[in-house]
């Protein structure tokens, strides 16, 4: 474990996991309180990615079926969290507007039947967001697999890996999952983040870390357009 982790909190604390410029250039921004859904964004990204045509802005939310990810991101989009009852079958695309920008959000469903779709979407995204299972020890040496085989030829692309599930009585730290993701081997030229985050079953405000990881999308966002 290298010298740059920071001791984490339990419920896992924003975390740079690499060094030099990029993480020196993360600046606090602020997302409009207002940040809305907007439906006609969310059928355009939905037909963008049917089509494999996005508008280049495009964020896109990948990791193993179960790990979160449309949990996390409607949390991430209304402000309360609400845990996904289901399967995403095939894409879930999101459009929210900021006061700077809109974004789009695309995640592609986990399933093994899905994961072949997942690299056709890297080359027209400003930024991968992936979401792991912070208590599914026996698969997280497939998450850290995929997501070093979805990357490996991308070596610029902003990676905000979210250590989910970090409620969870046997979720593994921060420390741990940099570990058993060996983001230290990720790559020293991309702007790479790690933070924990947990979706509560209670439809209340999202958490401080959830915030923190939205912030930190938004001027992701905003410095690669
Ligand atoms: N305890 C706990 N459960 C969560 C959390 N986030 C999501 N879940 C639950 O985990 C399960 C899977 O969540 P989803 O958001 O559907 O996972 P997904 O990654 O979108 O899965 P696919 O769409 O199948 O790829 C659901 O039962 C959620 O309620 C969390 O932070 N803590
Ligand atoms: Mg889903």
């Amino acid at each position: 474990m290298g010298a740059r982790l920071r001791p984490a909190a339990r419920w896992g604390a924003a975390l740079a996991a690499t060094g030099g410029a990029a993480v020196a250039a993360w600046v606090w921004v602020r997302w409009r309180s207002r940040a809305a859904l907007a439906p006609d964004c969310t059928v355009a990204a939905a037909a963008a990615a049917d089509q494999g045509t996005g508008h280049g802005k495009q964020i896109l939310v990948l990791g193993l079926d179960g790990a979160g990810k449309t949990s996390v991101l409607h949390s991430l989009v209304t402000n309360h969290v609400k845990r996904s009852v289901a399967p995403t079958e095939g894409f879930n695309a999101i459009c929210v507007n900021t006061e700077e920008s809109q974004m789009e959000f695309l995640e592609i469903g986990g399933s093994e039947s899905l994961r072949s779709y997942w690299k056709m979407y890297l080359p027209k995204v400003l930024l991968l967001i992936y979401v792991v299972d912070s208590a599914d020890h026996a698969r997280l040496p497939l998450a850290k697999q995929l997501l070093h085989q979805l990357i490996q030829n991308n070596s610029t692309l902003p990676v905000v890996v979210l250590a989910n599930k970090q409620d969870l009585e046997g979720a593994y730290s921060i420390t741990d999952i940099h570990d058993a993701l060996a983001l230290s081997d990720i790559g020293d030229n991309r702007k790479m983040f790690l933070i924990g985050t947990h979706v509560a079953e209670d439809g209340s405000e999202i958490s401080s870390n959830m915030k923190d990881a939205k912030e930190l999308i938004a001027q992701l966002v905003l410095e690669a357009q």
